[in-house]
Protein backbone atom coordinates (compact mmCIF):
# COMPACT_ATOMS: atom_id res chain seq x y z
CA UNK A 1 0.00 0.00 0.00
CA UNK A 2 2.41 2.40 0.99
CA UNK A 3 4.41 1.69 -2.19
CA UNK A 4 1.33 2.25 -4.35
CA UNK A 5 0.42 6.12 -2.38
CA UNK A 6 4.36 6.94 -3.00
CA UNK A 7 3.79 6.44 -6.91
CA UNK A 8 0.86 8.14 -6.78
CA UNK A 9 2.55 11.34 -5.13
CA UNK A 10 4.66 11.30 -8.21
CA UNK A 11 2.04 12.26 -10.80
CA UNK A 12 0.78 14.94 -8.47
CA UNK A 13 -2.21 15.24 -6.87
CA UNK A 14 -2.48 11.62 -5.08
CA UNK A 15 -5.16 8.79 -5.48
CA UNK A 16 -8.11 10.14 -6.63
CA UNK A 17 -10.92 8.96 -5.10
CA UNK A 18 -13.29 6.22 -6.90
CA UNK A 19 -16.34 8.33 -7.48
CA UNK A 20 -14.12 10.88 -9.44
CA UNK A 21 -15.43 11.67 -13.02
CA UNK A 22 -12.58 13.80 -14.49
CA UNK A 23 -9.57 12.00 -16.16
CA UNK A 24 -7.59 9.30 -13.86
CA UNK A 25 -3.75 10.43 -13.54
CA UNK A 26 -2.87 7.09 -15.27
CA UNK A 27 -5.13 8.53 -18.24
CA UNK A 28 -2.50 10.47 -18.85
CA UNK A 29 0.60 8.45 -17.50
CA UNK A 30 2.32 5.32 -17.79
CA UNK A 31 1.67 3.31 -14.79
CA UNK A 32 5.09 2.11 -13.75
CA UNK A 33 6.45 -1.27 -12.78
CA UNK A 34 6.63 -0.91 -8.89
CA UNK A 35 2.92 0.85 -8.56
CA UNK A 36 2.24 -2.58 -11.46
CA UNK A 37 3.74 -4.60 -9.07
CA UNK A 38 2.09 -3.14 -5.91
CA UNK A 39 -1.17 -3.28 -7.12
CA UNK A 40 -0.70 -6.91 -8.00
CA UNK A 41 -0.14 -7.96 -4.38
CA UNK A 42 -2.59 -5.63 -3.29
CA UNK A 43 -5.56 -7.54 -5.53
CA UNK A 44 -3.70 -10.99 -4.00
CA UNK A 45 -3.79 -9.65 -0.77
CA UNK A 46 -7.73 -8.50 -0.47
CA UNK A 47 -8.95 -11.57 -2.14
CA UNK A 48 -6.90 -13.80 -0.16
CA UNK A 49 -7.86 -12.00 3.32
CA UNK A 50 -11.53 -12.19 2.39
CA UNK A 51 -11.19 -15.88 1.05
CA UNK A 52 -9.75 -16.18 4.66
CA UNK A 53 -11.87 -14.88 6.79
CA UNK A 54 -15.38 -15.48 4.59
CA UNK A 55 -16.39 -19.29 5.10
CA UNK A 56 -15.27 -21.34 2.34
CA UNK A 57 -19.50 -21.62 1.21
CA UNK A 58 -19.47 -18.14 1.06
CA UNK A 59 -16.67 -17.86 -1.42
CA UNK A 60 -17.62 -20.58 -3.51
CA UNK A 61 -21.05 -18.97 -4.02
CA UNK A 62 -19.40 -15.85 -4.74
CA UNK A 63 -17.27 -17.04 -7.47
CA UNK A 64 -19.91 -19.27 -9.08
CA UNK A 65 -21.89 -16.30 -9.23
CA UNK A 66 -19.70 -13.92 -10.82
CA UNK A 67 -21.32 -12.71 -14.15
CA UNK A 68 -19.64 -9.46 -14.12
CA UNK A 69 -17.57 -9.57 -17.33
CA UNK A 70 -20.82 -10.84 -19.26
CA UNK A 71 -22.61 -7.78 -17.96
CA UNK A 72 -19.77 -6.06 -19.47
CA UNK A 73 -19.80 -7.12 -22.89
CA UNK A 74 -23.22 -6.35 -22.97
CA UNK A 75 -22.50 -2.56 -22.04
CA UNK A 76 -19.67 -2.79 -24.35
CA UNK A 77 -21.71 -4.00 -27.52
CA UNK A 78 -24.78 -1.53 -26.36
CA UNK A 79 -22.53 1.58 -26.37
CA UNK A 80 -23.25 1.95 -22.76
CA UNK A 81 -20.50 4.22 -21.77
CA UNK A 82 -20.20 5.93 -24.73
CA UNK A 83 -24.18 7.47 -24.15
CA UNK A 84 -22.94 8.42 -20.74
CA UNK A 85 -19.23 10.02 -21.68
CA UNK A 86 -22.05 12.45 -23.62
CA UNK A 87 -24.10 13.54 -20.78
CA UNK A 88 -22.64 15.68 -17.88
CA UNK A 89 -24.66 14.50 -14.87
CA UNK A 90 -25.48 10.86 -15.65
CA UNK A 91 -28.15 9.61 -17.27
CA UNK A 92 -31.35 8.20 -16.31
CA UNK A 93 -32.56 4.75 -16.67
CA UNK A 94 -35.18 5.28 -18.55
CA UNK A 95 -33.31 7.29 -21.37
CA UNK A 96 -30.32 4.92 -20.84
CA UNK A 97 -32.61 2.46 -21.47
CA UNK A 98 -34.27 4.44 -24.81
CA UNK A 99 -30.87 5.35 -26.12
CA UNK A 100 -29.26 1.70 -25.62
CA UNK A 101 -32.40 -0.22 -27.11
CA UNK A 102 -32.24 -2.19 -23.59
CA UNK A 103 -35.23 -2.94 -21.73
CA UNK A 104 -35.51 -0.61 -19.00
CA UNK A 105 -35.48 -3.26 -15.93
CA UNK A 106 -33.06 -5.70 -17.64
CA UNK A 107 -30.59 -2.45 -18.03
CA UNK A 108 -31.24 -1.50 -14.09
CA UNK A 109 -29.86 -4.98 -13.16
CA UNK A 110 -26.78 -4.84 -15.89
CA UNK A 111 -26.12 -1.44 -13.83
CA UNK A 112 -26.33 -2.41 -10.26
CA UNK A 113 -23.72 -5.37 -11.14
CA UNK A 114 -21.84 -3.11 -12.63
CA UNK A 115 -21.84 0.06 -10.54
CA UNK A 116 -20.96 -2.51 -7.52
CA UNK A 117 -17.87 -3.35 -9.59
CA UNK A 118 -16.78 0.21 -9.98
CA UNK A 119 -17.49 0.46 -13.51
CA UNK A 120 -20.05 2.74 -13.43
CA UNK A 121 -21.68 5.00 -10.87
CA UNK A 122 -24.80 4.72 -9.35
CA UNK A 123 -25.92 8.76 -8.63
CA UNK A 124 -29.16 9.49 -6.66
CA UNK A 125 -30.96 11.77 -8.68
CA UNK A 126 -30.14 10.80 -12.42
CA UNK A 127 -29.36 7.02 -12.56
CA UNK A 128 -25.95 6.49 -13.51
CA UNK A 129 -22.52 7.44 -15.21
CA UNK A 130 -19.66 6.92 -16.40
CA UNK A 131 -16.13 7.06 -13.69
CA UNK A 132 -12.90 7.49 -14.91
CA UNK A 133 -12.39 3.87 -13.72
CA UNK A 134 -14.29 2.85 -16.78
CA UNK A 135 -12.19 1.14 -18.76
CA UNK A 136 -15.18 1.56 -21.82
CA UNK A 137 -14.86 5.33 -21.62
CA UNK A 138 -13.86 6.13 -24.97
CA UNK A 139 -13.98 9.27 -26.62
CA UNK A 140 -12.46 10.64 -30.06
CA UNK A 141 -8.51 9.55 -29.93
CA UNK A 142 -9.22 6.87 -27.55
CA UNK A 143 -11.92 5.16 -30.03
CA UNK A 144 -9.05 5.20 -32.28
CA UNK A 145 -6.58 3.17 -30.24
CA UNK A 146 -9.57 1.31 -28.65
CA UNK A 147 -10.63 -0.22 -32.32
CA UNK A 148 -7.33 -2.10 -32.24
CA UNK A 149 -7.47 -3.96 -29.37
CA UNK A 150 -3.56 -5.13 -29.17
CA UNK A 151 -2.14 -1.57 -28.45
CA UNK A 152 -4.81 -0.85 -25.91
CA UNK A 153 -4.33 -4.40 -24.24
CA UNK A 154 -0.24 -3.70 -24.11
CA UNK A 155 -1.06 -0.70 -22.19
CA UNK A 156 -3.07 -2.08 -20.04
CA UNK A 157 -0.55 -5.10 -19.13
CA UNK A 158 2.23 -3.10 -19.26
CA UNK A 159 3.94 -4.81 -21.88
CA UNK A 160 6.17 -1.55 -22.55
CA UNK A 161 7.69 -1.62 -19.62
CA UNK A 162 10.85 -3.24 -21.69
CA UNK A 163 11.28 -0.72 -23.19
CA UNK A 164 12.95 0.93 -20.01
CA UNK A 165 14.06 -2.51 -18.34
CA UNK A 166 16.19 -3.99 -21.35
CA UNK A 167 19.92 -2.32 -22.28
CA UNK A 168 18.55 -1.44 -25.85
CA UNK A 169 21.73 1.47 -25.90
CA UNK A 170 23.83 -1.84 -26.62
CA UNK A 171 21.46 -2.62 -29.78
CA UNK A 172 21.84 -1.56 -33.15
CA UNK A 173 19.63 -4.27 -35.06
CA UNK A 174 15.70 -5.77 -34.15
CA UNK A 175 13.60 -8.09 -35.88
CA UNK A 176 9.93 -7.55 -34.40
CA UNK A 177 8.77 -11.48 -35.42
CA UNK A 178 5.11 -11.05 -35.61
CA UNK A 179 5.18 -7.06 -35.13
CA UNK A 180 1.53 -6.89 -35.57
CA UNK A 181 0.72 -3.21 -36.08
CA UNK A 182 4.05 -2.11 -34.85
CA UNK A 183 3.15 -0.14 -31.63
CA UNK A 184 6.16 -1.91 -29.95
CA UNK A 185 8.78 -1.12 -32.51
CA UNK A 186 7.70 2.67 -32.36
CA UNK A 187 7.75 3.15 -28.56
CA UNK A 188 11.57 1.50 -29.21
CA UNK A 189 12.57 3.89 -31.72
CA UNK A 190 11.28 7.06 -30.23
CA UNK A 191 13.50 6.14 -27.35
CA UNK A 192 16.37 4.44 -29.12
CA UNK A 193 16.83 6.25 -32.50
CA UNK A 194 20.21 4.17 -33.37
CA UNK A 195 18.48 0.56 -33.43
CA UNK A 196 17.16 -0.41 -37.21
CA UNK A 197 14.44 -2.53 -37.49
CA UNK A 198 12.84 -5.64 -39.23
CA UNK A 199 8.99 -5.51 -39.10
CA UNK A 200 8.66 -9.18 -40.01
CA UNK A 201 4.84 -10.12 -40.11
CA UNK A 202 2.06 -12.04 -42.75
CA UNK A 203 1.70 -9.41 -45.75
CA UNK A 204 -1.43 -7.73 -44.66
CA UNK A 205 -0.81 -7.01 -41.56
CA UNK A 206 2.66 -5.65 -42.36
CA UNK A 207 0.69 -3.50 -44.73
CA UNK A 208 -1.10 -2.00 -41.73
CA UNK A 209 1.74 -1.34 -40.13
CA UNK A 210 3.67 0.40 -42.92
CA UNK A 211 0.65 3.09 -42.09
CA UNK A 212 0.79 3.17 -38.72
CA UNK A 213 4.70 4.01 -39.52
CA UNK A 214 3.33 7.68 -40.28
CA UNK A 215 3.92 8.30 -36.50
CA UNK A 216 7.36 8.10 -36.11
CA UNK A 217 9.78 11.09 -37.79
CA UNK A 218 10.81 10.67 -41.49
CA UNK A 219 14.31 9.80 -40.05
CA UNK A 220 13.08 6.96 -37.95
CA UNK A 221 11.10 5.90 -41.04
CA UNK A 222 14.44 5.19 -42.65
CA UNK A 223 15.53 2.87 -39.87
CA UNK A 224 12.59 0.38 -40.71
CA UNK A 225 12.52 -2.52 -43.12
CA UNK A 226 9.08 -4.31 -43.75
CA UNK A 227 10.03 -8.15 -44.62
CA UNK A 228 6.32 -9.63 -45.40
CA UNK A 229 6.62 -13.62 -44.49
CA UNK A 230 5.42 -16.19 -42.77
CA UNK A 231 7.55 -17.73 -39.84
CA UNK A 232 6.47 -21.43 -40.58
CA UNK A 233 7.85 -21.14 -43.95
CA UNK A 234 9.97 -18.18 -44.70
CA UNK A 235 13.41 -17.19 -43.41
CA UNK A 236 14.24 -14.52 -40.73
CA UNK A 237 17.06 -11.53 -41.83
CA UNK A 238 20.11 -13.10 -40.29
CA UNK A 239 22.28 -12.29 -37.87
CA UNK A 240 19.99 -9.41 -35.65
CA UNK A 241 21.04 -8.96 -32.02
CA UNK A 242 17.35 -9.69 -30.70
CA UNK A 243 14.82 -11.21 -32.06
CA UNK A 244 11.75 -9.72 -30.56
CA UNK A 245 8.43 -12.24 -29.78
CA UNK A 246 6.10 -10.27 -28.47
CA UNK A 247 2.32 -12.23 -27.86
CA UNK A 248 3.53 -14.79 -30.35
CA UNK A 249 4.13 -18.87 -28.70
CA UNK A 250 1.06 -18.33 -26.35
CA UNK A 251 -0.61 -18.66 -29.66
CA UNK A 252 0.69 -22.00 -30.83
CA UNK A 253 0.86 -25.30 -29.58
CA UNK A 254 4.41 -26.58 -28.74
CA UNK A 255 4.96 -27.88 -32.49
CA UNK A 256 4.45 -24.76 -34.14
CA UNK A 257 6.80 -22.68 -31.38
CA UNK A 258 9.44 -25.28 -31.84
CA UNK A 259 9.43 -25.26 -35.81
CA UNK A 260 9.03 -20.88 -34.72
CA UNK A 261 12.08 -20.95 -32.28
CA UNK A 262 14.37 -23.77 -34.75
CA UNK A 263 13.74 -21.19 -37.55
CA UNK A 264 15.12 -18.64 -35.63
CA UNK A 265 18.35 -20.36 -34.01
CA UNK A 266 19.25 -21.60 -37.38
CA UNK A 267 19.66 -17.45 -38.47
CA UNK A 268 21.41 -16.09 -35.17
CA UNK A 269 24.67 -15.20 -35.04
CA UNK A 270 26.61 -15.24 -32.03
CA UNK A 271 25.86 -12.72 -30.48
CA UNK A 272 22.23 -12.64 -31.29
CA UNK A 273 19.70 -13.12 -28.31
CA UNK A 274 16.02 -13.72 -28.29
CA UNK A 275 13.35 -12.17 -26.14
CA UNK A 276 9.97 -14.24 -26.06
CA UNK A 277 7.83 -11.59 -24.23
CA UNK A 278 4.58 -13.41 -22.57
CA UNK A 279 2.84 -14.51 -19.68
CA UNK A 280 4.71 -17.06 -17.79
CA UNK A 281 2.43 -18.93 -15.38
CA UNK A 282 3.83 -19.88 -11.90
CA UNK A 283 4.92 -23.36 -11.26
CA UNK A 284 4.71 -24.69 -7.75
CA UNK A 285 7.54 -27.45 -8.37
CA UNK A 286 10.81 -26.81 -10.44
CA UNK A 287 11.53 -23.45 -9.15
CA UNK A 288 15.51 -22.68 -9.74
CA UNK A 289 16.81 -20.06 -7.28
CA UNK A 290 18.81 -18.67 -10.23
CA UNK A 291 15.51 -18.82 -13.23
CA UNK A 292 12.59 -17.99 -11.08
CA UNK A 293 9.51 -15.53 -11.00
CA UNK A 294 8.82 -12.88 -8.85
CA UNK A 295 6.84 -14.62 -5.55
CA UNK A 296 4.52 -12.74 -3.30
CA UNK A 297 5.35 -13.01 0.43
CA UNK A 298 3.42 -15.62 2.46
CA UNK A 299 0.97 -16.19 3.85
CA UNK A 300 0.20 -15.11 0.14
CA UNK A 301 -0.23 -17.30 -2.61
CA UNK A 302 3.17 -17.82 -4.16
CA UNK A 303 1.99 -16.68 -7.81
CA UNK A 304 -0.22 -13.68 -5.94
CA UNK A 305 -3.16 -15.26 -6.14
CA UNK A 306 -5.70 -12.98 -7.37
CA UNK A 307 -3.39 -10.29 -7.87
CA UNK A 308 -2.22 -12.51 -11.09
CA UNK A 309 -6.28 -13.27 -12.14
CA UNK A 310 -5.55 -12.46 -15.78
CA UNK A 311 -2.93 -15.21 -16.38
CA UNK A 312 -5.49 -16.91 -15.89
CA UNK A 313 -7.90 -15.70 -18.34
CA UNK A 314 -5.35 -15.56 -21.24
CA UNK A 315 -4.40 -19.11 -20.34
CA UNK A 316 -8.25 -20.01 -20.39
CA UNK A 317 -8.41 -17.85 -24.13
CA UNK A 318 -5.20 -19.05 -25.47
CA UNK A 319 -7.19 -22.49 -25.06
CA UNK A 320 -10.62 -21.65 -26.70
CA UNK A 321 -9.21 -19.46 -29.74
CA UNK A 322 -6.41 -21.51 -30.33
CA UNK A 323 -6.07 -25.03 -28.53
CA UNK A 324 -2.35 -23.37 -26.70
CA UNK A 325 -1.96 -22.30 -23.74
CA UNK A 326 0.14 -19.97 -21.43
CA UNK A 327 3.32 -22.02 -20.39
CA UNK A 328 5.09 -22.57 -17.25
CA UNK A 329 9.06 -21.43 -17.26
CA UNK A 330 9.66 -25.09 -16.99
CA UNK A 331 7.51 -25.75 -20.06
CA UNK A 332 9.31 -22.66 -22.71
CA UNK A 333 12.84 -23.64 -21.26
CA UNK A 334 12.44 -27.47 -22.48
CA UNK A 335 10.87 -25.83 -26.05
CA UNK A 336 13.92 -23.87 -26.21
CA UNK A 337 16.43 -26.27 -25.43
CA UNK A 338 14.61 -28.62 -28.17
CA UNK A 339 15.70 -25.41 -30.53
CA UNK A 340 19.32 -25.68 -29.68
CA UNK A 341 18.83 -22.47 -27.33
CA UNK A 342 19.85 -21.73 -23.77
CA UNK A 343 17.82 -19.40 -21.17
CA UNK A 344 20.18 -16.40 -19.98
CA UNK A 345 17.67 -14.06 -17.92
CA UNK A 346 14.38 -13.10 -16.82
CA UNK A 347 12.36 -9.88 -16.31
CA UNK A 348 9.55 -9.68 -14.31
CA UNK A 349 7.03 -6.90 -15.69
CA UNK A 350 4.36 -7.62 -13.21
CA UNK A 351 2.19 -9.11 -15.40
CA UNK A 352 4.12 -10.19 -18.37
CA UNK A 353 7.70 -11.55 -18.69
CA UNK A 354 10.47 -11.01 -20.78
CA UNK A 355 12.74 -14.59 -21.26
CA UNK A 356 16.04 -13.91 -22.74
CA UNK A 357 17.80 -16.84 -25.09
CA UNK A 358 21.18 -17.43 -26.55
CA UNK A 359 22.10 -20.07 -28.76
CA UNK A 360 23.16 -23.46 -26.42
C1 LIG B 1 -1.14 -11.71 -31.02
S1 LIG B 1 -0.49 -10.84 -32.37
C2 LIG B 1 0.92 -10.05 -31.64
C3 LIG B 1 1.33 -8.81 -32.38
C4 LIG B 1 2.50 -8.03 -31.77
N1 LIG B 1 3.67 -8.83 -31.57
C5 LIG B 1 2.09 -7.37 -30.48
O1 LIG B 1 2.47 -7.82 -29.39
O2 LIG B 1 1.35 -6.36 -30.54
C6 LIG B 1 0.25 -12.15 -33.32
C7 LIG B 1 0.88 -11.70 -34.63
O3 LIG B 1 1.46 -12.84 -35.28
C8 LIG B 1 1.24 -12.69 -36.67
N2 LIG B 1 1.31 -14.01 -37.31
C9 LIG B 1 0.43 -15.03 -37.19
N3 LIG B 1 0.81 -16.07 -37.95
C10 LIG B 1 1.96 -15.69 -38.55
C11 LIG B 1 2.84 -16.34 -39.46
N4 LIG B 1 2.61 -17.59 -39.86
N5 LIG B 1 3.94 -15.69 -39.89
C12 LIG B 1 4.18 -14.41 -39.48
N6 LIG B 1 3.38 -13.74 -38.60
C13 LIG B 1 2.28 -14.38 -38.15
C14 LIG B 1 -0.15 -12.09 -36.74
O4 LIG B 1 -0.38 -11.51 -38.02
C15 LIG B 1 -0.12 -11.11 -35.60
O5 LIG B 1 0.33 -9.84 -36.01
Amino acid sequence: MTEALDEYGKYGDGVPSVYETNTHPLDEHKMSLRLKKAIRNLEGACDQLCATLAPPLHTIVNRAQDYYWSCLRVAAQNKIADLLDNTTGGMNLESLAHESGIEPSKLRILMRTLAARHCFQEVKDTGFHGTVYDWMKVNGDRRAVMSSSMPSMNSVMGTLSIIEGYPWEKISTVCDVGCGNGSFVWSLLQKFPQIHVTLFDLHETLEAAKQAAGCLAQELQSHLHFQPGDFFKDSLPKSVDIYYLRNIIHNWPDKDVLTILASIKNVMGPQSRILIHDYTMHSFQNQSPHHSLDQAPWPMLPDFGNGSMRLHYQDLTMLFMYNSKERTLEEVKNLSQNAGLKLEQIRDLGETTVLEFGPA
